[in-house]
C-alpha cells in the first residue's frame, strides 16, 4: 500500500477553497473571516486523535469547550487567517479566483490501510457456449426460425444445451449457472414449445398454462419481453404480466380476458389470488421460479407458500423449474416442497467435462447438493473484478473520482453503482447531478469546476413510482454510456446491454448478492470489470469472499484519486509566475480536497440540505446495522467512525441529534444480541429492503408509514432539496 500509505501520511492539515453564503456568493472578506475562524474550530471536534477514536464512535459530535475552542483557535491563527486562493473555470473557461477558508483534512487522522493478504483461489468456471445450435432440438420450425432470425441467436449456451432436452422430456428441474448464461430462454424456449404443441388448440380465455414468478418488476418485464418474442409465430397463446404499479383493476380487467404464459412478481400474484376471483389455476402445467433464491427472501417465502397452496388445490401435475446462479439452503427447501424427482443441473466445468466424455448433459447430480457445492459460484471468465480499501473520509471523492475517470475520461463506459438503501440513492444522484454535472440546471458557483455535461445519471430503486422505474430501466438499457445508481432491485437477473463497471459502494450482505451484483457486467461472453469499495476495517470481507471462491485484485486508492490530475479544475490557484509543480501526492491530495469541498459546500448550502444529508446518513448506519451474523466481525456499526462518515455525506461534523430514537433502541440491543437479532434486525431488514421487492401494492402505505414513524422528510427526487 506504499502509495496510499504516502497519501495518508504527508496529507497538509488543510485545503484552500473557495467561501460561500448560502446562496452561493462569496462572502465579504470580514464574514468570511470570521466564518474560517468558525469552520476551523468545528472542524477540530470532528477528527479525534488515534486512541479516542473507539469512544467517540457513534456518540453524538461533543461540543468542545470554550478551553478547547480557545487553544484551537490560538494555534492556528497563522494558517486561519491566510486564506489561500484556488482557481474555478467559470463559463468560457475564464478562471476565477477565490479566496479560501479551510477544510478539515481529508487526509489525516485516518485509519491505517491495511495491506491485503489476498488468498488466491481457484474459481468456479463455466463455459458459456456450445458448438451445438437450437436445430438439434426438435423444435417447431417457426420456434428456431424465431430464435434465429428475431432473436439472432444460432448456437446454445450450455445451460441451454442442458436444460432444454430436460424440461422437453417432462421433468422438474434445478437450474445453476452463471449470471448472463441465457437461463431465460432455457426455460422460455421448452415452455412455448410445449405449449404451441398441445392438441387442443390454446383459447385465449383457458386462462394460465405457464406461470413464471419473478423477485422484481423489471425482471418480470424482461422475461416478459422475451416471452413475447417468441410467441410471435404461435399468436393464439396469450402472455400477461402482472407486477404491481399497475392499477389493480386494469390488471382483474387483462386476468378476465385471458393470459396463457402468466409473468408475476409473487407479492402481487398473492393479491389478485385474495382478491380477484379472475384467476384459475386448473389448466397450469407449468411453474417457473426465477431466481428462486432471491423469490425466498423476507418476506416471500409466505408468498411463494400461498402461491403453491393456490395451485395445488387446482392442479396437481404440473412441471416445476427453479433457476439460479447462486443456490442457497433455502433453494434446497423449497426444491423439496415444489419439485418431484428433480434433475439437477450446474454447468460448472466439471460436470461439462463429464457431459463431454460421457456424451451426455450432467443432469442426474443428486439434490440436495454438498454446502460446498453450494456456496462456491461461477463468476463469468471475462469479469475482471476489483476491490479497493478507502478510509470512510475519502469515499465520497473516491466515488466520484472514479466516476469521473470512467465516464469522463474515457469512452463508451457504462456504469451501475450499488448502495443499501434507496435514501442512499437519492442522496448521492441528486449531489452527483448539482456538483458533477454542468447540464443540471444549478448556479455555476455550486458546481465542480470541471462539471461535465458528458457525464449522465440514473436511478432506480423501490421507492420510485412503477412509471419511472420503467422509464429509467428503458433508458439505461438503450444507452450506450451512463452511470445507474441503484439499491439491490437492479442487482437480480436484468439483462441491460453493455455494462462495462459494476461499482458495490455499499458492501453487499452476502456472497449470492456480490455475485448477482457483478453479474449486471460480462454477460454471454462480453468484457466487464467490477470495483467493491470496502473501508480499511473491512478488509477482512476479501476472505470472507475468497472462501466462496471469489478472487478480487486491489485497485489502490491513490491511482483511483490520481485520475485528478487529469482535470485543472481541481488545481489550486499558483501564485504569480510560480510554475505548477509536479503532480505528486501532495497535488492529488489538494485536487481531492477541492473535490470534497463541492461537495460539502453543496450540503451546507442550506438548512434544509444538511438536514436532508443527514437523513442519508442515518440511512446509511441503520443498513449498515442489518449485516447478517456471519458478517458482523467485519461490518459492525461500533467500527464505524461517525464524524468520518459524516464526511462521506458532505457533513463537515458528526451530527448530534442523530437517529437518538434507534440509538437507544440499539444499545439496549446490543445487549442482547438475541433480541437485536429477533426484532431490531429483522424490523431494519424488512424496512430496508423488503420495500425492493414488494409488489407494489403496499410500498406506499409502508413508506409513508416509515417516514411518520422516524419523522423522515422525503428527499426530492428531482435536481435537489
Ligand atoms: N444462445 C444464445 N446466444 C446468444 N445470446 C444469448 C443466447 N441465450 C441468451 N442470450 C442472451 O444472453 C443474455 C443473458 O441472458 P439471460 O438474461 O437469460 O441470462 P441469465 O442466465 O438469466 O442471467 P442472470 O443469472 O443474471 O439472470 C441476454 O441478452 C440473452 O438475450
Amino acid at each position: 500500500m506504499a502509495g496510499a500509505r504516502g497519501l495518508l501520511l504527508h496529507g497538509p492539515e488543510a485545503r484552500a477553497v473557495a467561501p460561500r453564503t448560502c446562496s452561493g456568493m462569496p462572502l465579504a472578506p470580514e464574514r468570511r473571516q470570521a466564518k474560517a475562524t468558525k469552520r476551523k474550530h468545528q472542524g477540530s471536534s470532528e477528527a479525534p486523535p488515534a486512541k479516542r477514536r473507539h469512544e467517540t464512535a457513534f456518540l453524538p459530535a461533543k461540543k468542545p469547550s470554550v478551553k478547547e475552542t480557545q487553544r484551537t483557535f490560538k494555534g492556528n491563527t497563522q494558517k486561519t487567517f491566510s486564506p489561500k486562493k484556488y482557481s474555478v473555470s467559470t463559463g468560457g473557461g475564464k478562471q476565477e479566483e477565490r479566496p479560501c477558508i479551510k477544510t478539515s483534512s481529508l487526509f489525516k487522522n485516518n485509519p491505517e490501510i491495511p495491506e491485503l493478504h489476498r488468498p488466491v483461489v481457484k474459481q468456479e468456471r463455466e463455459q458459456v457456449f456450445t458448438p451445438e445450435s437450437f436445430h438439434e432440438l426438435g423444435l417447431h420450425p417457426h420456434l428456431i426460425s424465431t430464435i434465429t432470425t428475431v432473436l439472432k441467436m444460432s448456437s446454445m449456451t450450455s445451460v441451454q444445451k442442458q436444460s432444454i432436452p430436460v424440461l422437453l422430456e417432462g421433468r422438474d428441474a434445478l437450474v445453476r449457472s452463471q449470471t448472463g448464461s441465457g437461463k431465460t430462454l432455457a426455460y422460455c424456449i421448452p415452455v412455448v414449445q410445449s405449449l404451441q404443441a398441445l392438441k387442443s388448440k390454446i383459447q385465449r380465455s383457458d386462462g394460465p398454462y405457464a406461470l413464471v414468478l419473478v423477485p422484481t418488476r423489471e425482471l418480470a418485464l424482461q422475461s416478459f419481453d422475451t416471452v413475447q418474442k417468441l410467441l410471435k409465430p404461435f399468436t393464439w397463446i396469450v402472455p400477461g404480466v402482472l407486477m404491481g404499479g399497475e392499477k389493480r383493476k386494469s390488471e382483474k380487467a387483462r386476468l378476465r380476458k385471458g393470459i396463457n404464459i402468466l409473468i408475476s412478481t409473487p407479492g402481487r400474484l398473492v393479491d389478485h389470488i385474495k382478491s380477484t376471483k379472475n384467476i384459475r389455476f386448473s389448466r397450469i402445467q407449468w411453474l417457473v421460479l426465477d431466481e428462486a433464491d432471491r423469490i425466498l427472501d423476507l418476506g416471500f417465502e409466505k408468498d411463494i407458500t400461498v402461491i403453491l397452496n393456490a395451485l395445488n388445490a387446482e392442479c396437481q401435475k404440473r412441471q416445476n423449474i427453479l433457476l439460479s446462479a447462486t443456490l442457497t439452503e433455502g433453494v434446497t427447501r423449497l426444491a423439496d416442497i415444489s419439485l418431484h424427482n428433480p434433475v439437477s443441473i450446474s454447468v460448472l466445468d466439471k460436470s461439462h467435462d463429464h457431459s463431454n466424455t460421457e456424451g451426455r448433459v450432467a443432469r442426474e447430480v443428486a439434490l440436495p447438493q454438498t454446502s460446498n457445492e453450494r456456496d462456491s459460484f461461477a463468476i463469468p471468465e471475462s469479469l475482471d473484478q476489483h476491490v479497493t480499501l478507502v478510509p470512510s473520509k475519502l469515499r465520497l471523492v473516491c466515488l466520484a473520482a472514479f466516476v469521473l475517470q470512467k465516464c469522463k475520461f474515457e469512452k463508451d463506459q457504462k456504469m451501475i453503482i450499488f448502495f443499501s438503501s434507496c435514501e442512499l440513492v437519492e442522496f448521492h444522484y441528486t449531489l452527483f447531478l448539482h456538483t458533477l454535472l454542468s447540464s443540471s440546471g444549478a448556479p455555476a458557483s455550486r458546481q465542480l469546476p470541471s462539471a461535465s455535461s458528458r457525464l449522465k445519471f440514473l436511478r432506480l430503486h423501490g421507492n420510485m413510482k412503477q412509471e419511472e422505474r420503467t422509464a429509467v430501466f428503458q433508458e439505461f438499457s438503450h444507452s450506450k454510456t451512463g452511470v445507474l445508481l441503484c439499491t439491490d432491485v437492479a442487482a437480480r437477473g436484468l439483462d441491460l446491454p453493455r455494462v462495462t463497471w459494476i461499482i458495490q459502494y455499499s458492501a453487499p450482505s452476502s456472497p449470492a448478492e456480490y455475485i448477482h451484483r457483478i453479474g449486471r457486467t460480462a454477460r454471454i461472453g462480453c468484457r466487464g470489470s467490477s470495483l467493491l469499495i470496502l473501508a480499511p476495517s473491512e478488509a477482512e470481507y476479501v476472505n470472507s469472499l475468497a472462501s466462496h471462491k471469489i478472487n478480487v485484485s486491489e485497485i489502490k486508492m491513490a491511482d483511483i484519486l490520481s485520475v485528478l490530475a487529469r482535470d485543472d479544475g481541481f488545481k489550486r490557484k499558483q501564485r504569480g509566475n510560480q510554475k505548477s509543480h509536479a503532480l505528486g501526492p501532495q497535488e492529488i491530495q489538494e485536487r481531492a480536497t477541492v473535490l470534497q469541498t463541492v461537495f460539502e459546500d453543496y450540503v451546507h448550502s442550506s438548512k434544509r440540505t444538511v438536514s436532508w444529508a443527514k437523513k442519508a446518513l442515518q440511512s446509511f448506519i441503520r443498513a449498515y446495522a442489518t449485516y447478517p451474523r456471519e458478517l458482523k466481525h467485519i461490518f459492525h456499526v461500533r467500527s464505524l467512525h461517525l464524524g468520518h462518515v459524516a464526511k462521506s455525506f458532505g457533513l463537515r461534523d458528526a451530527p448530534r441529534n442523530l437517529c437518538v430514537t434507534s440509538m437507544k433502541k440499539r444499545k439496549t440491543n446490543l445487549r442482547r444480541p438475541d433480541l437485536q437479532k429477533k426484532t431490531q434486525n429483522k424490523h431494519y431488514l424488512t424496512e430496508v429492503l423488503l420495500s425492493e421487492y414488494s409488489s407494489g401494492l403496499e410500498a406506499g402505505a409502508r413508506v409513508r408509514k416509515q417516514g411518520k414513524q422516524e419523522g423522515q422528510q422525503s428527499v426530492p427526487s428531482e435536481p435537489g432539496p
